[in-house]
């Protein structure tokens, strides 16, 4: 997969692609993350990405000319790119969304900052994404939120990890099970026996069971929802 980021923050992304599963992946060429600066596509001696906004209120707005100048230059040759602005007011971000755009072979992720982008960036844009009813400074924090959710759902990203991950639950939008590790007894408080039982089919189960009822405590919106979509087995919905 490529990902192609349009920016004024460059430097805000420098750890998130260096470090971790991410920079792996980056770096083993698994996956492929250009971040570009919107301002090196201005042609003004200020390189000039902002202006005030007509009709007048806060703040200024990103314009429209740089970023139709990098989405051109960026698109002249290769698969063209699945667009997502991050916004405050787009749709939810998820796990099903995250699996979704996994599949896509490119994507292009307009980060705003100020009051926002021109709303003509709109006709680039394929999908418009919140990552939640909060309003941040800017979409660059999204950005990497969305990226490090779908880069990891990339085969072989996360390494020999993936064949052992329970990701059916989490992919399914669970919520996780409990994880411990040692000491078995720490002040006073005791790892679950059947942990420690070696019995894996019924850490298994444990495991399924914690994760339902965590889910049905919780988000019990989560198993209304794959119930309506028949993704919860027989068993799973005793
Ligand atoms: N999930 C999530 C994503 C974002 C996000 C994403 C992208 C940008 C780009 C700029 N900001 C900051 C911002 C956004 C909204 C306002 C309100 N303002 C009211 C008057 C008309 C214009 C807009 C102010 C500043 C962003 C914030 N926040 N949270």
């Amino acid at each position: 997969m490529r990902i192609d980021v349009l920016t004024v923050l460059p430097g805000l992304f420098d750890c998130f692609l260096k470090e971790g599963v991410i920079g792996k992946a980056i770096s083993s060429g698994k996956v492929e993350v250009k971040v570009h600066n919107i301002r090196d596509f201005t042609t003004d001696k200020h390189r000039v990405v902002d202006d005030v906004p007509y009709g007048g209120g806060p703040g200024m707005v990103l314009k429209p000319e740089p970023i139709f100048r990098a989405y051109d230059e960026l698109t002249k040759e290769g698969e063209k790119p699945y667009v997502l602005l991050t916004e405050p007011w787009g749709e939810k971000f998820n796990q099903e969304m995250a699996v979704e755009l996994s599949k896509k072979p490119r994507l292009m992720i307009i980060c705003g900052r100020y009051e926002g982008v021109d709303e003509r960036v709109k006709s680039l844009v394929d999908r418009e994404v919140s990552i939640g009813d909060y309003v941040l400074t800017g979409g660059e924090l999204p950005a990497m939120v969305i990226m490090d959710a779908v880069l990891r759902l990339i085969p072989g990203v996360l390494g020999n990890l993936e064949s052992l991950r329970a990701d059916s639950f989490s992919d399914r939008g669970l919520l996780g099970y409990p994880n411990y590790t040692r000491p078995a007894e720490f002040r006073g408080m005791k790892v679950p026996e059947v942990l420690l039982s070696g019995h894996h089919k019924k850490i298994e189960s444990w495991r399924k069971e914690q994760s339902l009822r965590k889910t049905l405590e919780r988000r019990p919106e989560i198993i209304e929802n794959l119930k309506r979509k028949g993704l919860l087995t027989k068993e799973e919905l005793e």
